[in-house]
């Protein structure tokens, strides 16, 4: 996995950074005057290459046993990693910011308040002015028979004491970050990689931050870290995956959840419903936003014959596992999750090893879908 996070390091220069895909490599011969290079375009003869590479790794799959292994040991495998590497492996990013400023100081604003500051209330179905200034309850919008605008107050007694009873079991009231006014959720957080800049960075004082991993090594490594400070985030153990299991955050309440080479480690069939899961935690005009890897990554043409676990999904030496997303596949999970698209790019980069003259084709995605403000049920 060594070659596998190498993209979030700092320019090499120390001056900040821009956004990906403004480093054009339009004279061949400069290959080595930089560390990387973005938008590479790739030719024919390059792509049906990777595509036989693919179709020569996959041709033999791991036996139905390992591959039982390698799911309900997941967490332990993870956890074996995080033992060896501790804080050790993946850099910092310090493209978070420019990539995703969602994650930076002054966010702190959900569309929604914009909205309704514009006096547009009565078009928000399901909005309730709460004590805490999140703006919209966390309970799901309410609509009525009759579509939308019904009015709370028309409501029957038995459905408003309904209503209320909902709303406390799903708020809990004091859950923690209950007071923030600016939520952000890292899942799948490792050793706290993105959460610790976002908290060193953004020293708003209404922002609060969550992150779990299923791995118990690396959240312990997270809460052992002198930067991790309860009164701004709460990192806990918790497998996306498991049905059974709800998250300690009410539904309804984030701004942001950020899935940084994550998804791309869970088993394909039980993506859908861990992304449905997590888009209910969203406000409404809440983001998620997703880096990952793309279809024929380095990574995916090195695997040798024997690692293949099923289409596009492959298990690492170290018994970690990935999968290698196109943007469509994305698209479908996040739609159908009910979210809407406002970015879905891939990154191609060629990045340099200018010492050992080597040159590597990259290939991530990088996403962002917005629940919608209101959904549209029909009447
Ligand atoms: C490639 S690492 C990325 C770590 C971190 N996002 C980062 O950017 O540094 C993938 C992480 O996802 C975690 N993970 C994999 N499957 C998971 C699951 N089902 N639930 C929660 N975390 C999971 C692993 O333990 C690991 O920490």
């Amino acid at each position: 996995m060594a070659d596998s996070f190498t993209e979030g390091s700092s320019t090499e220069d120390g001056k900040k950074r821009q956004q990906f895909g403004n480093r054009l490599l339009s004279d061949p011969a400069r290959v080595f005057h930089y560390n990387a290079w973005d938008n590479v375009e790739w030719s024919e003869e390059q792509a049906a290459a990777a595509q036989r590479k693919v179709q020569e790794n996959s041709t033999q799959r791991v036996c139905q046993e390992k591959q039982v292994d390698y799911e309900i040991n997941a967490n332990k495998y993870w956890n074996d990693f995080y033992k060896i590497h501790e804080n050790g492996f993946f850099k910092d990013r310090h493209w978070l910011f420019t990539e995703f400023p969602e994650l930076a100081p002054s966010q702190n604003q959900n569309p929604l308040m914009d909205l309704l500051s514009e006096n547009k209330r009565s078009q928000v179905p399901g909005w309730k002015s709460s004590k805490d200034g999140l703006g919209f309850i966390t309970e799901q919008p309410q609509c009525s028979s009759n579509g939308l605008g019904h009015e709370a107050e028309t409501l029957s007694v038995e459905e408003n004491v309904t209503q209320k009873l909902s709303h406390l079991e799903v708020r809990a009231d004091e859950f923690p970050g209950s007071s923030a006014s600016y939520r952000i959720f890292e899942v799948g957080c490792g050793v706290g990689n993105t959460v610790f800049p976002i908290l060193q960075t953004n020293n708003d004082p209404r922002l609060f931050v969550y992150c779990c991993d299923f791995s118990s090594t690396a959240i312990q490594l997270v809460q052992t870290n002198p930067a991790y400070e309860p009164s701004r985030c709460f990192a806990f153990v918790h497998d996306l995956c498991d049905e059974d299991k709800s998250y300690p955050i009410p539904r309804d309440s984030l701004d942001v959840i950020v899935l940084i080479f994550v998804l791309s480690a869970v088993v394909p069939d039980k993506m859908q419903k861990a992304i449905d899961r997590l888009s209910r935690l969203l406000k409404p005009g809440g983001m998620m936003l997703l880096r990952d890897y793309g279809r024929h990554d380095m990574a995916q043409l090195r695997f040798k014959k024997g690692q293949c676990l099923s289409e596009n999904f492959y298990v690492r030496g170290d018994g970690t596992r990935v999968y290698f997303f196109t943007q469509d596949e994305l698209d479908t999970l996040f739609t159908t999750a009910g979210l809407e698209k406002v970015q879905n790019l891939v990154d191609r980069r060629l990045q340099v090893n200018r010492g050992k003259q080597l040159t590597m084709y990259r290939v991530w995605i990088q996403c962002k879908y917005r629940r919608p403000l209101w959904t549209d049920t029909g009447s």
